[in-house]
């Protein structure tokens, strides 16, 4: 498997693990069962509502802090344990919560960040699952600001691991050219 990133890190791309039906009804069921947040989170001090939408489910009821806002967990629904066993079967990692993001049209992403939150084991997997429109994901070297793009294709999985969150900086950009919705699930090991 190729490793797109040049050093300081592990991305795998696996592109396509769920056929278009498959994704087309986990598209449907997630938006209809997962209970939706406009996130909240801390921007240059101010507590801002985003207008994307995010939900938190995990193993057991826990909470998490994630830009200095804690939320609690919701436990697995049926249709997300079925999509974390195909993620955990195709990559050979083992996760225990996961977050969801509803981008409503192109005009909703997220800015450049890490996943490195104390909450998470350090230098863990992190598995992105994407359904619904197709976006452009992007890596950025903290030092040597280099860049690397990958189309997240309906169905697709993206694999994060190793010195990734340390060295690379990640962003979903907003964009003109898509106006249909994504889901996209960031599986993840948070410690206790
Ligand atoms: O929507 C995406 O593809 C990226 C989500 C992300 O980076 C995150 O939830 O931390
Ligand atoms: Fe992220």
């Amino acid at each position: 498997m190729v490793n797109l990133l040049p050093k300081d890190g592990i991305v795998h791309y696996y592109g396509k693990i769920f056929s278009e039906e498959e994704a087309a009804y986990y598209f449907e069921a997630l938006l209809q069962s997962i209970t939706w947040k406009n996130d909240e989170v801390f921007m240059f001090g101010k507590k801002i509502v985003t207008k994307r939408k995010v939900a938190w489910y995990g193993d057991s009821e826990f909470e998490y802090t994630y830009s200095k806002v804690t939320k609690k967990a919701n436990l697995w629904t049926p249709q997300l344990l079925e999509i974390k066993n195909k993620v955990e079967a195709t990559t050979g990692e083992t996760f225990n919560s996961c977050l969801l993001n509803l981008y409503h049209t192109g005009a909703e992403g997220m800015g450049w960040h890490t996943d490195a939150e104390k909450d998470l084991q350090k230098n863990g997997a992190i598995a992105s699952v994407s359904f619904g429109a197709e976006r452009k994901f992007a890596f950025k070297h903290k030092i040597t600001k280099e860049t690397v793009n990958q189309n997240l294709e309906n169905g697709s999985v993206l694999i994060m691991k190793g010195t990734t969150q340390s060295h690379w900086l990640h962003r979903l950009p907003p964009t003109k050219t898509v106006n249909a919705p994504r889901i996209n699930l960031t599986f993840r090991t948070v410690v206790f």
